[in-house]
């Protein structure tokens, strides 16, 4: 089964709207880099969808960082699946460690949010990863495994596929250390076989796995190349317009060796 490579920026909290469009405008001189066999998309502070919804290059997908499972009302502060995908949005990341961590949310909160993007017709960036604490006991697979099953819980087998999983070592986030490249491809089969066990051989097959975590354009390739990574979900490294460039191009080349 032939996966395409993600390459998908999040911002996190970062770039006013002006610096949005300058970073779309700038990436946008080098829209070459986006033209191979790999799939692409930046995700800004929901401030910033509209601004690069029509400045971005055409190839570079709409990302949103969160959301929230129910349809519309008194939810202050929140934003439905169905108001990003009338936004231009086409990914959301779901269940990110600093959401997990600084923002209480659940295994079973982050399985709403799967199943409304899924919804809305967005695909959900889910992402899971061990803390350091859980790593040094031995815990890695155990972890993964029961966040990607609580995550997948209320998705049909048919289309569990669609998903986009990030296996993000939270210890790896922002440290500037980050797994070898087959340390992380043994996690990501973990996590492919998890996939396979709960939903079925084709959904295994066609689930996409990134890496994330202190991911640049050094070292992305290391990466891309293993057998079971599909890509990578990058910070840091996405803010800057020649890096994420950089990126674009090695995921591409890695794609079509
Ligand atoms: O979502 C992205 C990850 O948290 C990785 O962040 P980082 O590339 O800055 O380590």
């Amino acid at each position: 089964m032939t996966r395409r490579q993600l390459l998908a920026g999040n911002w996190k909290m970062n770039k006013t709207v002006a610096e949005a469009r300058a970073f779309a405008e700038a990436i946008g001189r080098q829209a070459d880099a986006f033209a191979g066999e790999a799939d692409f998309a930046v995700c800004p502070p929901f401030t910033a969808l509209h601004v690069l919804r029509v400045t971005l290059p055409a190839r570079v997908a709409l990302g949103a960082q969160n959301v929230y499972f129910e349809p519309k009302g008194a939810f202050t502060g929140e934003v439905s699946a169905e108001m990003l995908a009338e936004a231009g949005v086409r990914y959301v990341i779901v269940g990110h460690s600093e959401r997990r961590h600084l923002f209480g949310e659940t295994d079973a909160l982050v399985g709403k949010k799967v199943e409304a993007v899924l919804g809305a017709g967005m695909t959900p960036i889910l992402c899971v990863g061990e803390d350091l604490r859980e790593r040094q006991l031995g815990h890695t697979e155990r972890v993964v495994e029961r966040q990607t099953k609580a995550a997948l819980a209320g998705v049909d087998a048919g289309r569990a596929g669609e998903v986009v999983i990030a296996y993000e070592p939270v210890w790896a986030i922002g440290s500037g250390q980050t797994p070898a490249p087959e340390d992380a491809q043994r996690v990501v089969a973990h996590i492919r076989r998890v996939v396979e066990q709960e939903k079925g051989k084709e959904a295994a097959g066609r689930v996409r796995i990134l890496y994330g975590g202190s991911v640049t354009a050094d070292n992305i390739a290391g990466f891309t190349a293993q057998p079971d990574i599909d890509g990578a979900l990058v910070g840091g490294a996405s803010l800057q317009p020649d890096g994420f460039v950089r990126m674009a191009k090695a995921i591409t080349k890695g794609a079509s060796a």
